[in-house]
Protein backbone atom coordinates (compact mmCIF):
# COMPACT_ATOMS: atom_id res chain seq x y z
CA UNK A 1 0.00 0.00 0.00
CA UNK A 2 0.93 3.69 -1.05
CA UNK A 3 0.97 6.10 1.25
CA UNK A 4 -0.81 9.29 -0.73
CA UNK A 5 0.95 12.78 -0.55
CA UNK A 6 0.46 13.53 -4.00
CA UNK A 7 3.85 13.89 -4.53
CA UNK A 8 3.83 11.31 -7.05
CA UNK A 9 2.69 13.21 -10.27
CA UNK A 10 5.86 15.63 -9.61
CA UNK A 11 8.30 12.88 -9.88
CA UNK A 12 9.13 12.83 -13.90
CA UNK A 13 11.03 9.42 -13.70
CA UNK A 14 10.93 6.12 -11.71
CA UNK A 15 13.00 5.59 -8.72
CA UNK A 16 14.26 2.29 -8.19
CA UNK A 17 15.34 0.12 -5.20
CA UNK A 18 16.60 -3.51 -4.58
CA UNK A 19 18.30 -5.59 -2.17
CA UNK A 20 21.93 -5.52 -3.57
CA UNK A 21 23.74 -7.88 -1.41
CA UNK A 22 23.20 -11.49 -1.85
CA UNK A 23 19.87 -13.25 -0.50
CA UNK A 24 19.65 -15.15 2.13
CA UNK A 25 20.79 -14.17 6.23
CA UNK A 26 23.81 -12.66 7.05
CA UNK A 27 24.95 -10.00 8.75
CA UNK A 28 24.63 -6.99 6.70
CA UNK A 29 22.34 -6.45 4.08
CA UNK A 30 23.19 -3.79 1.04
CA UNK A 31 19.57 -2.38 -0.34
CA UNK A 32 20.00 1.03 -2.56
CA UNK A 33 18.36 3.44 -4.72
CA UNK A 34 18.76 5.02 -7.56
CA UNK A 35 16.31 7.95 -9.21
CA UNK A 36 15.09 11.47 -8.48
CA UNK A 37 12.66 10.21 -5.12
CA UNK A 38 15.65 8.56 -3.34
CA UNK A 39 16.07 11.72 -1.40
CA UNK A 40 12.33 11.85 -0.48
CA UNK A 41 13.05 7.92 0.35
CA UNK A 42 15.59 8.86 2.57
CA UNK A 43 13.61 11.31 4.41
CA UNK A 44 10.70 9.67 4.91
CA UNK A 45 12.21 6.40 6.14
CA UNK A 46 14.71 8.16 8.94
CA UNK A 47 12.39 11.47 9.57
CA UNK A 48 15.58 13.76 8.32
CA UNK A 49 14.57 17.23 7.23
CA UNK A 50 17.58 17.91 5.27
CA UNK A 51 19.75 14.80 3.35
CA UNK A 52 22.89 13.84 5.47
CA UNK A 53 26.42 15.00 3.93
CA UNK A 54 27.41 13.20 0.65
CA UNK A 55 28.83 10.19 0.55
CA UNK A 56 29.16 10.26 4.23
CA UNK A 57 27.88 6.80 6.30
CA UNK A 58 25.89 7.48 9.27
CA UNK A 59 24.09 5.40 12.14
CA UNK A 60 20.41 6.56 11.77
CA UNK A 61 16.79 4.91 12.89
CA UNK A 62 14.75 3.14 10.01
CA UNK A 63 11.18 3.70 10.60
CA UNK A 64 7.97 2.62 8.05
CA UNK A 65 6.87 5.74 6.89
CA UNK A 66 3.07 4.99 7.20
CA UNK A 67 3.14 3.24 10.69
CA UNK A 68 6.32 5.20 11.89
CA UNK A 69 7.31 1.39 13.53
CA UNK A 70 10.75 0.97 14.36
CA UNK A 71 12.45 -1.13 11.48
CA UNK A 72 16.38 -1.20 12.07
CA UNK A 73 19.31 1.12 12.95
CA UNK A 74 21.30 1.12 10.35
CA UNK A 75 24.08 2.96 8.23
CA UNK A 76 22.67 5.58 5.63
CA UNK A 77 24.45 6.75 2.81
CA UNK A 78 23.37 9.47 0.20
CA UNK A 79 24.68 9.72 -3.34
CA UNK A 80 23.75 12.63 -4.58
CA UNK A 81 23.72 12.80 -9.08
CA UNK A 82 25.67 13.04 -10.94
CA UNK A 83 28.32 11.56 -8.66
CA UNK A 84 27.16 8.12 -8.11
CA UNK A 85 27.28 4.85 -9.82
CA UNK A 86 24.12 5.30 -11.83
CA UNK A 87 24.38 9.37 -12.17
CA UNK A 88 20.88 9.38 -10.14
CA UNK A 89 20.15 10.53 -6.81
CA UNK A 90 21.23 7.01 -5.19
CA UNK A 91 20.82 6.34 -1.10
CA UNK A 92 22.56 2.82 0.56
CA UNK A 93 21.09 1.63 3.15
CA UNK A 94 23.73 -0.96 4.87
CA UNK A 95 21.06 -3.08 7.00
CA UNK A 96 21.02 -5.70 9.66
CA UNK A 97 21.22 -8.89 7.44
CA UNK A 98 17.70 -10.69 8.89
CA UNK A 99 15.20 -11.72 6.05
CA UNK A 100 12.23 -9.62 8.31
CA UNK A 101 14.26 -6.47 8.45
CA UNK A 102 14.98 -6.82 4.66
CA UNK A 103 11.60 -7.22 3.59
CA UNK A 104 10.44 -4.92 6.43
CA UNK A 105 12.96 -2.11 4.53
CA UNK A 106 12.16 -3.19 0.97
CA UNK A 107 8.05 -2.99 2.00
CA UNK A 108 8.97 1.02 3.68
CA UNK A 109 10.85 2.22 0.37
CA UNK A 110 8.09 0.27 -1.74
CA UNK A 111 5.62 2.83 0.04
CA UNK A 112 7.23 5.99 -1.17
CA UNK A 113 5.65 7.72 -3.85
CA UNK A 114 7.24 7.09 -6.68
CA UNK A 115 9.50 4.07 -6.17
CA UNK A 116 8.82 0.69 -7.59
CA UNK A 117 11.02 -2.59 -6.82
CA UNK A 118 14.14 -2.48 -10.06
CA UNK A 119 14.41 -5.45 -12.82
CA UNK A 120 17.82 -6.94 -13.04
CA UNK A 121 20.61 -4.93 -13.85
CA UNK A 122 18.46 -1.87 -13.96
CA UNK A 123 20.71 0.11 -11.88
CA UNK A 124 23.92 -0.81 -14.41
CA UNK A 125 21.43 -0.48 -17.29
CA UNK A 126 20.97 3.49 -16.29
CA UNK A 127 24.81 3.74 -15.32
CA UNK A 128 25.05 2.92 -19.11
CA UNK A 129 22.27 5.44 -20.33
CA UNK A 130 24.21 8.03 -18.07
CA UNK A 131 27.19 7.89 -20.00
CA UNK A 132 28.95 6.76 -16.41
CA UNK A 133 30.01 3.24 -18.19
CA UNK A 134 30.67 2.06 -21.61
CA UNK A 135 29.05 -0.65 -23.29
CA UNK A 136 32.96 -2.90 -22.80
CA UNK A 137 32.48 -1.59 -18.92
CA UNK A 138 29.12 -3.06 -18.29
CA UNK A 139 30.26 -6.79 -20.01
CA UNK A 140 33.36 -6.07 -17.76
CA UNK A 141 30.72 -5.76 -14.56
CA UNK A 142 28.58 -8.57 -15.41
CA UNK A 143 31.66 -10.82 -15.48
CA UNK A 144 33.18 -9.43 -12.47
CA UNK A 145 30.26 -10.71 -11.17
CA UNK A 146 30.52 -13.97 -12.57
CA UNK A 147 34.46 -14.61 -12.70
CA UNK A 148 35.27 -17.54 -10.30
CA UNK A 149 38.89 -17.71 -11.09
CA UNK A 150 41.49 -15.32 -10.39
CA UNK A 151 42.65 -14.30 -14.42
CA UNK A 152 38.66 -14.13 -14.89
CA UNK A 153 38.55 -11.23 -12.12
CA UNK A 154 42.00 -9.75 -13.33
CA UNK A 155 40.38 -9.64 -17.05
CA UNK A 156 37.21 -8.37 -15.73
CA UNK A 157 38.35 -5.55 -14.32
CA UNK A 158 40.86 -4.13 -16.38
CA UNK A 159 37.55 -4.23 -18.77
CA UNK A 160 35.29 -2.64 -16.07
CA UNK A 161 38.38 -0.08 -15.65
CA UNK A 162 37.89 0.72 -19.71
CA UNK A 163 41.11 -0.55 -21.29
CA UNK A 164 39.39 -1.76 -24.15
CA UNK A 165 37.12 1.30 -25.11
CA UNK A 166 40.18 3.68 -24.49
CA UNK A 167 41.05 1.43 -27.11
CA UNK A 168 38.56 1.41 -29.21
CA UNK A 169 38.23 5.25 -28.67
CA UNK A 170 41.88 5.80 -29.68
CA UNK A 171 41.22 3.89 -32.97
CA UNK A 172 37.80 5.94 -33.35
CA UNK A 173 39.87 9.15 -33.19
CA UNK A 174 42.36 7.96 -35.76
CA UNK A 175 39.44 7.26 -38.01
CA UNK A 176 37.69 10.62 -37.66
CA UNK A 177 41.84 12.20 -38.00
CA UNK A 178 41.97 10.13 -41.64
CA UNK A 179 38.40 11.29 -42.74
CA UNK A 180 38.64 14.38 -41.95
CA UNK A 181 42.03 14.19 -44.25
CA UNK A 182 40.28 12.87 -46.72
CA UNK A 183 37.24 15.32 -46.63
CA UNK A 184 39.32 17.97 -46.65
CA UNK A 185 40.88 16.72 -50.12
CA UNK A 186 37.33 16.58 -51.72
CA UNK A 187 36.34 19.89 -50.35
CA UNK A 188 39.81 21.48 -51.52
CA UNK A 189 41.50 19.24 -53.27
CA UNK A 190 42.78 21.87 -56.08
CA UNK A 191 43.40 24.37 -53.41
CA UNK A 192 46.89 25.64 -53.23
CA UNK A 193 46.84 26.21 -49.33
CA UNK A 194 45.71 22.60 -48.59
CA UNK A 195 48.93 20.94 -46.67
CA UNK A 196 50.62 18.53 -48.90
CA UNK A 197 50.07 14.94 -48.72
CA UNK A 198 47.17 15.14 -46.85
CA UNK A 199 45.97 11.97 -48.32
CA UNK A 200 48.91 9.89 -48.04
CA UNK A 201 48.72 10.48 -44.47
CA UNK A 202 45.71 9.36 -43.99
CA UNK A 203 46.66 6.47 -46.06
CA UNK A 204 49.48 5.41 -43.51
CA UNK A 205 47.03 5.93 -40.72
CA UNK A 206 44.53 3.78 -41.86
CA UNK A 207 47.33 1.39 -42.88
CA UNK A 208 48.63 1.17 -39.15
CA UNK A 209 44.72 0.64 -38.18
CA UNK A 210 44.31 -2.73 -39.81
CA UNK A 211 47.60 -3.85 -38.66
CA UNK A 212 46.33 -2.91 -35.11
CA UNK A 213 43.11 -4.58 -35.75
CA UNK A 214 44.60 -7.24 -37.23
CA UNK A 215 47.02 -7.91 -34.40
CA UNK A 216 44.05 -8.13 -31.89
CA UNK A 217 41.44 -10.08 -34.49
CA UNK A 218 44.38 -12.83 -34.30
CA UNK A 219 44.19 -12.69 -30.43
CA UNK A 220 40.54 -13.00 -30.43
CA UNK A 221 39.71 -16.34 -29.57
CA UNK A 222 42.30 -16.22 -26.43
CA UNK A 223 39.42 -13.73 -24.31
CA UNK A 224 36.75 -15.89 -25.29
CA UNK A 225 38.66 -19.09 -23.84
CA UNK A 226 39.36 -16.78 -20.30
CA UNK A 227 35.58 -16.06 -20.41
CA UNK A 228 34.60 -19.21 -21.10
CA UNK A 229 37.41 -21.70 -19.87
CA UNK A 230 39.92 -23.61 -21.95
CA UNK A 231 39.54 -26.90 -23.66
CA UNK A 232 41.83 -29.26 -21.94
CA UNK A 233 41.52 -33.12 -22.71
CA UNK A 234 43.63 -35.75 -21.09
CA UNK A 235 44.15 -38.83 -23.05
CA UNK A 236 46.72 -41.78 -23.64
CA UNK A 237 46.40 -45.42 -23.89
CA UNK A 238 44.12 -47.33 -21.25
CA UNK A 239 44.97 -47.73 -17.78
CA UNK A 240 47.76 -45.30 -17.92
CA UNK A 241 46.29 -43.15 -15.14
CA UNK A 242 44.69 -40.58 -17.06
CA UNK A 243 41.02 -40.75 -15.18
CA UNK A 244 43.52 -40.28 -11.94
CA UNK A 245 44.97 -37.30 -13.22
CA UNK A 246 41.58 -35.66 -13.94
CA UNK A 247 40.72 -36.41 -10.61
CA UNK A 248 43.67 -35.44 -8.91
CA UNK A 249 43.55 -32.02 -10.51
CA UNK A 250 39.99 -31.38 -10.15
CA UNK A 251 40.18 -32.63 -6.47
CA UNK A 252 36.67 -34.95 -6.62
CA UNK A 253 36.27 -38.66 -7.70
CA UNK A 254 34.47 -37.11 -11.18
CA UNK A 255 36.13 -40.61 -12.91
CA UNK A 256 36.22 -44.45 -11.74
CA UNK A 257 39.38 -45.69 -11.73
CA UNK A 258 40.24 -48.89 -11.57
CA UNK A 259 42.86 -51.47 -12.60
CA UNK A 260 40.71 -53.14 -15.87
CA UNK A 261 42.02 -51.35 -18.80
CA UNK A 262 38.91 -49.82 -20.66
CA UNK A 263 37.18 -48.34 -17.73
CA UNK A 264 36.49 -44.94 -19.24
CA UNK A 265 34.76 -44.95 -22.21
CA UNK A 266 32.43 -41.87 -22.05
CA UNK A 267 33.96 -38.24 -22.22
CA UNK A 268 33.41 -36.87 -18.93
CA UNK A 269 34.01 -33.12 -18.35
CA UNK A 270 34.75 -31.31 -15.66
CA UNK A 271 34.70 -27.54 -14.68
CA UNK A 272 38.22 -26.71 -12.55
CA UNK A 273 40.09 -23.85 -11.68
CA UNK A 274 43.56 -24.23 -12.62
CA UNK A 275 46.46 -22.13 -11.48
CA UNK A 276 43.75 -19.50 -11.72
CA UNK A 277 42.59 -19.94 -15.60
CA UNK A 278 39.16 -21.62 -16.11
CA UNK A 279 39.25 -24.63 -17.72
CA UNK A 280 36.89 -27.52 -18.93
CA UNK A 281 38.91 -30.48 -18.27
CA UNK A 282 37.94 -33.81 -20.04
CA UNK A 283 38.63 -36.99 -18.86
CA UNK A 284 38.43 -39.82 -22.16
CA UNK A 285 38.62 -43.63 -22.92
CA UNK A 286 42.01 -45.08 -23.23
CA UNK A 287 42.94 -45.30 -27.13
CA UNK A 288 43.25 -48.95 -28.30
CA UNK A 289 42.81 -51.29 -31.11
CA UNK A 290 40.51 -54.14 -31.15
CA UNK A 291 38.07 -53.94 -28.44
CA UNK A 292 34.13 -53.97 -28.25
CA UNK A 293 31.41 -51.91 -30.01
CA UNK A 294 30.92 -49.90 -26.73
CA UNK A 295 34.81 -48.69 -26.46
CA UNK A 296 35.03 -48.51 -29.82
CA UNK A 297 32.50 -45.43 -29.47
CA UNK A 298 34.43 -44.64 -26.51
CA UNK A 299 37.71 -44.63 -28.04
CA UNK A 300 36.19 -42.23 -30.76
CA UNK A 301 34.49 -39.75 -28.99
CA UNK A 302 37.82 -39.65 -27.59
CA UNK A 303 39.62 -38.85 -30.66
CA UNK A 304 37.08 -36.36 -31.78
CA UNK A 305 37.63 -34.79 -28.00
CA UNK A 306 41.18 -34.74 -28.86
CA UNK A 307 40.30 -32.19 -32.50
CA UNK A 308 38.59 -29.46 -29.88
CA UNK A 309 41.48 -29.57 -27.44
CA UNK A 310 43.44 -26.39 -27.00
CA UNK A 311 45.57 -28.66 -24.80
CA UNK A 312 46.00 -31.97 -24.78
CA UNK A 313 47.53 -33.74 -21.75
CA UNK A 314 49.19 -36.85 -22.98
CA UNK A 315 49.16 -39.05 -20.31
CA UNK A 316 51.49 -42.75 -20.61
CA UNK A 317 52.50 -45.13 -17.99
CA UNK A 318 56.37 -44.23 -17.36
CA UNK A 319 56.79 -48.48 -16.51
CA UNK A 320 55.26 -49.50 -19.64
CA UNK A 321 56.94 -47.50 -22.63
CA UNK A 322 57.64 -50.05 -24.66
CA UNK A 323 54.68 -51.55 -24.80
CA UNK A 324 52.51 -51.68 -27.93
CA UNK A 325 49.75 -49.19 -26.74
CA UNK A 326 52.37 -46.98 -25.62
CA UNK A 327 54.67 -47.06 -28.86
CA UNK A 328 51.25 -46.25 -30.75
CA UNK A 329 49.99 -43.60 -28.85
CA UNK A 330 53.75 -41.90 -29.36
CA UNK A 331 53.47 -42.32 -33.57
CA UNK A 332 50.25 -41.70 -34.07
CA UNK A 333 49.00 -38.62 -31.82
CA UNK A 334 52.28 -37.07 -29.83
CA UNK A 335 54.47 -37.11 -32.81
CA UNK A 336 52.27 -35.54 -35.02
CA UNK A 337 51.37 -33.11 -32.73
CA UNK A 338 55.00 -32.00 -31.37
CA UNK A 339 55.47 -31.34 -35.36
CA UNK A 340 52.65 -28.99 -35.72
CA UNK A 341 53.07 -26.77 -32.66
CA UNK A 342 56.29 -25.46 -34.34
CA UNK A 343 53.12 -23.79 -36.92
CA UNK A 344 51.25 -21.03 -34.35
CA UNK A 345 47.60 -21.50 -33.61
CA UNK A 346 47.92 -25.37 -32.75
CA UNK A 347 46.73 -27.20 -30.15
CA UNK A 348 49.31 -27.84 -27.42
CA UNK A 349 50.68 -30.81 -25.80
CA UNK A 350 52.30 -31.45 -22.12
CA UNK A 351 53.32 -35.31 -22.22
CA UNK A 352 53.38 -36.96 -18.84
CA UNK A 353 54.95 -40.17 -17.76
CA UNK A 354 52.88 -41.35 -15.05
CA UNK A 355 53.53 -43.99 -12.65
CA UNK A 356 57.26 -42.53 -11.52
CA UNK A 357 56.30 -44.15 -8.53
CA UNK A 358 56.86 -47.81 -10.41
CA UNK A 359 60.28 -46.87 -11.76
CA UNK A 360 63.49 -48.28 -10.30
CA UNK A 361 65.16 -45.82 -7.82
CA UNK A 362 68.35 -45.86 -9.89
CA UNK A 363 66.45 -45.64 -13.63
CA UNK A 364 68.30 -44.17 -16.40
CA UNK A 365 68.00 -39.76 -16.38
CA UNK A 366 65.76 -39.50 -19.36
CA UNK A 367 65.08 -41.54 -22.52
CA UNK A 368 66.41 -39.34 -25.05
CA UNK A 369 64.20 -40.80 -27.67
CA UNK A 370 60.98 -39.09 -26.40
CA UNK A 371 59.79 -35.78 -26.86
CA UNK A 372 59.76 -33.15 -24.04
CA UNK A 373 57.86 -34.90 -20.74
CA UNK A 374 56.89 -34.18 -17.19
CA UNK A 375 57.50 -36.93 -14.95
CA UNK A 376 54.37 -37.56 -12.30
CA UNK A 377 53.02 -40.14 -10.13
CA UNK A 378 49.10 -39.54 -9.32
CA UNK A 379 49.53 -42.53 -6.40
CA UNK A 380 52.28 -39.90 -4.99
CA UNK A 381 51.85 -36.75 -5.77
CA UNK A 382 55.17 -36.38 -7.20
CA UNK A 383 55.27 -33.87 -9.94
CA UNK A 384 52.40 -32.28 -9.73
CA UNK A 385 53.60 -28.47 -8.84
CA UNK A 386 55.81 -29.03 -12.03
CA UNK A 387 52.84 -30.07 -14.15
CA UNK A 388 50.44 -27.00 -12.38
CA UNK A 389 53.51 -24.91 -13.79
CA UNK A 390 53.76 -25.65 -17.22
CA UNK A 391 49.89 -25.66 -17.14
CA UNK A 392 49.82 -22.22 -16.10
CA UNK A 393 52.71 -21.31 -18.59
CA UNK A 394 50.18 -22.95 -21.69
CA UNK A 395 47.05 -22.08 -20.30
CA UNK A 396 48.24 -18.11 -20.22
CA UNK A 397 49.19 -18.92 -24.27
CA UNK A 398 46.04 -20.15 -25.27
CA UNK A 399 43.74 -17.22 -22.66
CA UNK A 400 46.12 -14.52 -22.85
CA UNK A 401 47.44 -13.38 -20.40
CA UNK A 402 45.15 -10.82 -18.57
CA UNK A 403 47.90 -9.61 -15.84
CA UNK A 404 50.60 -8.24 -18.40
CA UNK A 405 48.99 -8.83 -22.07
CA UNK A 406 46.76 -6.45 -24.12
CA UNK A 407 43.16 -5.74 -23.31
CA UNK A 408 41.33 -9.08 -24.63
CA UNK A 409 38.18 -9.68 -26.43
CA UNK A 410 36.34 -11.46 -24.55
CA UNK A 411 32.86 -11.69 -26.26
CA UNK A 412 32.29 -12.86 -29.85
CA UNK A 413 30.53 -9.37 -29.86
CA UNK A 414 33.58 -7.48 -30.21
CA UNK A 415 35.71 -9.26 -32.64
CA UNK A 416 32.25 -8.88 -34.95
CA UNK A 417 32.39 -5.46 -34.86
CA UNK A 418 36.44 -5.18 -35.02
CA UNK A 419 36.29 -7.54 -38.10
CA UNK A 420 33.56 -5.03 -39.84
CA UNK A 421 35.74 -2.41 -38.95
CA UNK A 422 38.70 -4.04 -40.86
CA UNK A 423 36.40 -4.96 -43.59
CA UNK A 424 35.20 -1.56 -44.07
CA UNK A 425 38.78 -0.50 -44.24
CA UNK A 426 39.41 -2.85 -46.87
CA UNK A 427 36.58 -0.86 -48.58
CA UNK A 428 38.55 2.35 -47.85
CA UNK A 429 42.17 0.39 -49.91
CA UNK A 430 39.91 0.09 -53.13
CA UNK A 431 37.70 2.65 -53.18
CA UNK A 432 38.97 4.51 -56.79
CA UNK A 433 36.46 7.24 -55.47
CA UNK A 434 37.39 9.59 -52.72
CA UNK A 435 33.63 10.07 -51.49
CA UNK A 436 33.35 5.96 -51.04
CA UNK A 437 36.82 6.06 -49.60
CA UNK A 438 35.32 8.61 -47.17
CA UNK A 439 32.29 6.43 -46.61
CA UNK A 440 34.12 3.17 -45.76
CA UNK A 441 35.94 5.39 -42.86
CA UNK A 442 32.53 6.47 -41.28
CA UNK A 443 31.19 2.79 -42.02
CA UNK A 444 34.41 1.54 -40.15
CA UNK A 445 34.01 4.23 -37.40
CA UNK A 446 30.46 3.22 -37.08
CA UNK A 447 31.41 -0.27 -35.99
CA UNK A 448 33.98 1.17 -33.50
CA UNK A 449 31.08 2.88 -32.09
CA UNK A 450 28.74 0.16 -31.96
CA UNK A 451 31.20 -2.06 -29.77
CA UNK A 452 31.59 0.81 -27.46
CA UNK A 453 27.63 0.73 -26.98
CA UNK A 454 27.29 4.47 -29.18
CA UNK A 455 23.80 3.71 -31.24
CA UNK A 456 23.53 0.13 -29.81
CA UNK A 457 20.39 -1.17 -30.60
CA UNK A 458 18.12 -2.33 -27.84
CA UNK A 459 18.63 -6.30 -28.30
CA UNK A 460 22.02 -6.30 -27.56
CA UNK A 461 21.51 -4.11 -24.89
CA UNK A 462 18.80 -6.88 -23.25
CA UNK A 463 21.00 -9.58 -24.11
CA UNK A 464 23.95 -7.69 -21.93
CA UNK A 465 22.02 -6.86 -19.23
CA UNK A 466 20.23 -10.26 -18.92
CA UNK A 467 23.27 -11.82 -17.26
CA UNK A 468 22.99 -9.43 -14.45
CA UNK A 469 20.73 -9.81 -11.03
CA UNK A 470 18.36 -7.71 -9.61
CA UNK A 471 20.26 -4.96 -8.13
CA UNK A 472 22.88 -4.56 -9.79
N1 LIG B 1 51.60 -47.07 -9.17
C1 LIG B 1 50.79 -46.19 -9.69
N2 LIG B 1 49.58 -46.55 -10.15
C2 LIG B 1 48.78 -45.64 -10.68
C3 LIG B 1 49.15 -44.27 -10.77
N3 LIG B 1 48.14 -43.59 -11.35
C4 LIG B 1 47.16 -44.48 -11.59
N4 LIG B 1 47.53 -45.71 -11.19
C5 LIG B 1 46.77 -46.96 -11.25
O1 LIG B 1 46.62 -47.32 -12.62
C6 LIG B 1 45.36 -47.97 -12.82
C7 LIG B 1 44.60 -47.30 -13.94
O2 LIG B 1 44.24 -46.00 -13.53
P1 LIG B 1 43.09 -45.19 -14.26
O3 LIG B 1 43.15 -43.79 -13.70
O4 LIG B 1 41.81 -45.91 -14.19
O5 LIG B 1 43.64 -45.21 -15.73
P2 LIG B 1 42.94 -44.73 -17.08
O6 LIG B 1 44.02 -44.25 -17.96
O7 LIG B 1 41.85 -43.77 -16.78
O8 LIG B 1 42.33 -46.09 -17.63
P3 LIG B 1 41.14 -46.30 -18.70
O9 LIG B 1 40.02 -45.40 -18.35
O10 LIG B 1 40.80 -47.73 -18.49
O11 LIG B 1 41.72 -46.03 -20.03
C8 LIG B 1 44.63 -47.93 -11.50
O12 LIG B 1 44.82 -49.14 -10.83
C9 LIG B 1 45.36 -46.80 -10.75
O13 LIG B 1 45.28 -46.96 -9.36
C10 LIG B 1 50.44 -43.90 -10.28
O14 LIG B 1 50.86 -42.75 -10.31
N5 LIG B 1 51.21 -44.88 -9.76
K1 LIG C 1 41.54 -48.27 -15.93
MG1 LIG D 1 39.88 -43.79 -17.22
Amino acid sequence: ARCSTGAESLVPRSTIFALSSGQGRCAIAVIRTSGPASGLALRSLTALREPPPARKACLRLLRHPCSGEPLDRSLILWFPGPQSFTGEDCVELHVHGGPAVVSGVLQALGSVPGLRPAEAGEFTRRAFANGKLSLPEVEGLADLIHAETEAQRRQALRQLDGELSQLCQGWAKALTKALAHVEAYIDFGEDDNLEEGVLEQADRDVRALEAALGSHLRDARRGQRLRSGANVVVAGPSNAGKSSLVNLLSQKPVSIVSSEPGTTRDVLETPVDLAGFPVLLSDTAGLREGVGTIEQEGVRRARQRLEQADIILGVLDASDLASASSRSFLDTVVSPLVAQSHSSGGRRLLLLLNKSDLLPATAPACDTALPPHLLLSCHTGAGVDSLLQALKTELAAVCGDPSTGPPLLTRARHQYHLQGCLEALGHYQLATDLALAAEALRQARRQLSHLTGGGGTEEILDLIFQDFCVGK
